[in-house]
């Protein structure tokens, strides 16, 4: 078994450190944060993911796992995760501040032979330069490898994503490291997940490219429903006879308000700055486009909104039913529904937003915003009710009790999560992006439509 560092413990680092200890190895965390330090060490984690709480008490209680913000305990570890944030700067590049910085707190302790693991997501030549820094700065100098190894996990299944990957990537400089690497996910590579062994720029594009073909593959999705909506034909259909080609796939074909999070979005534009600084900009040039289609799809379901408000939102309350990014998670980083929230406000709407989990995320990085305690709160006195972020428990929302609360039976279902039938029966005004046959009923008569 080896002894792991884990750098960094938000969604990522967090997740990664309990699987390490999970499949044996002893692990300490680390992080500068001492409020979730002091959580993680209480055995909770800091944020919302399923799975994750038990992982972390129970490995705590084994003795696998600990928390500290002490570099120099870290330090003596054999393998050492680099998991802190790469946000996005201005311009689009990624912020490497954040890896920087640990590599250079940690490197004046790495006094023995060790190996560094890049997890974080970064444009391609990082493992490179942060070879040469740790060449400068670690006494153990050359003693000190480093390699990267790209997560893939994604939030709200992060814990089986970690403890059953669809395929590990090594990113290696030489046969010890991929030893070293082979050793720390022996349980997972004896299972029989696929390993992919790969050179460091390889492994650091590897990453990059999955993010950008799902980015690309949901604003296909969207940029055909906004077809659909110009020509009378249905998304949702089109996705269904689309996912059964074997060749095409059903995952990531479902449109409505595009993705967002702390991941795709700014991964797509550094991907693109770094590919202008490589002088092959025009190469990735269409994730401009894949990113103007995401933004559109937010600023079309703002229209739908303000359409049913009758051309304007002032003196209107809009119930917004999400805030994460997309259901599973209590993560609000470039939400798409607080963006279309946000758009409401800022045009003088009255905007109720309840989500399951990221109300105390939500409140804290938008004060201005009201927020109920339920849906049934959220909707009361609504004009219009939007439904923006895939919680399962959306699915279920019964239209006859929604109904008697909202002031008018108006809804943009932007996930198409709901089933228009029974809304469309119950007399509510009901769109959904690419699903144009559906707004084209809203002015006949309820009983035609059973
Ligand atoms: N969130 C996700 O699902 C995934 C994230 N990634 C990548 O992993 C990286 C981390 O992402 P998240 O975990 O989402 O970010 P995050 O923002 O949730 O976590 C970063 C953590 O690093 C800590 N930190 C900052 N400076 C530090 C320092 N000097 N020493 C120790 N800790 C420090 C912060 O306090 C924070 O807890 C990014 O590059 C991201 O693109 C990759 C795959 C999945
Ligand atoms: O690098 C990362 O951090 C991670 O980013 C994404 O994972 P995540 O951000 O957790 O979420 P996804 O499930 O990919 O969803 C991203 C966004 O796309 C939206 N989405 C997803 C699928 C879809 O069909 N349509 C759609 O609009 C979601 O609502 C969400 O806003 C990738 O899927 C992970 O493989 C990757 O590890």
């Amino acid at each position: 078994m080896s002894t792991i560092s884990v750098l960094g413990c938000g969604y990522l680092g967090v997740t990664h450190a309990a699987g390490m200890a999970e499949l044996g190895h002893q692990v300490i965390g680390v992080d500068v944060d001492i409020a979730k330090i002091a959580a993680l060490a209480g055995g909770r984690s800091p944020f919302f993911e399923p799975g994750l709480d038990e992982l972390i008490s129970r490995n705590i209680a084994a003795g696998r796992l600990s928390f500290t913000t002490s570099y120099e305990e870290a330090a003596a570890a054999d393998v050492h995760f680099l998991c802190v944030g790469t946000p996005q700067r201005d311009g689009g590049a990624a912020d490497m501040s954040y890896l920087d910085a640990v590599v250079e707190t940690l490197a004046p302790f790495l006094v023995k032979e060790c190996l560094i693991v890049g997890k974080s997501t970064v444009p391609v030549g990082t493992a490179a330069r942060i070879t040469s820094m740790l060449r400068v700065l670690a006494p153990a100098g050359e003693a000190v490898s480093v390699a990267w190894n790209p997560e893939f996990l994604c939030e709200g299944k992060a814990v089986s994503d970690t403890l059953h990957p669809d395929r590990l990537v090594l990113g290696v400089p030489d046969e010890r490291a991929e030893k070293v690497l082979r050793e720390v996910y022996a349980p997972i590579i004896d299972a029989g997940v696929p390993v992919v062994v790969a050179d460091l720029p390889t492994a650091e594009v590897i990453k990059t490219a999955a993010n950008s073909f799902t980015a690309t593959k949901i604003s296909f999705i969207n940029a055909i429903a906004e077809f659909c909506e110009a020509s009378g034909a249905d998304v949702t259909v089109v996705s269904e006879a689309l996912g059964y080609d074997a060749r095409i796939g059903r995952q990531f074909l479902n449109s409505g308000l595009g993705f967002g999070g702390g991941c795709l979005p700014k991964d797509i534009r550094a991907f693109q700055a770094r590919a202008y600084e490589l002088g092959v900009g025009q190469a990735l040039a269409f994730l401009a486009e894949v990113d103007a289609v995401n933004l559109r799809c937010r600023e079309r379901v703002v229209e739908y909104l303000r359409k049913q408000c009758g051309g304007a939102f002032t003196g209107r309350r809009i119930a917004v039913l999400g805030a994460a990014f997309k259901g599973g998670t209590d993560d609000i980083r470039d939400s798409p529904a607080l963006h279309v929230a946000n758009i409401v406000s800022a045009q003088e709407g009255e905007v109720a937003v309840y989500d399951p989990q990221a109300m105390s995320n939500a409140r804290r990085a938008f004060p201005h915003l009201v927020y109920e305690n339920s849906v049934l709160e959220a909707v009361r006195g609504a004009d219009a009710v939007a439904v923006l972020t895939d919680w399962p428990e959306f699915v279920t929302l019964n239209p006859y009790t929604l109904g008697d609360e909202a002031r008018s039976r108006n809804i943009v279902d932007a996930r198409h999560a709901l089933d228009p039938t029974q809304w469309l029966r119950a007399g509510w005004n009901y769109i959904a992006p690419g699903r144009p046959a559906l707004q084209a009923s809203l002015n006949e008569p309820v009983d035609s439509l059973v």
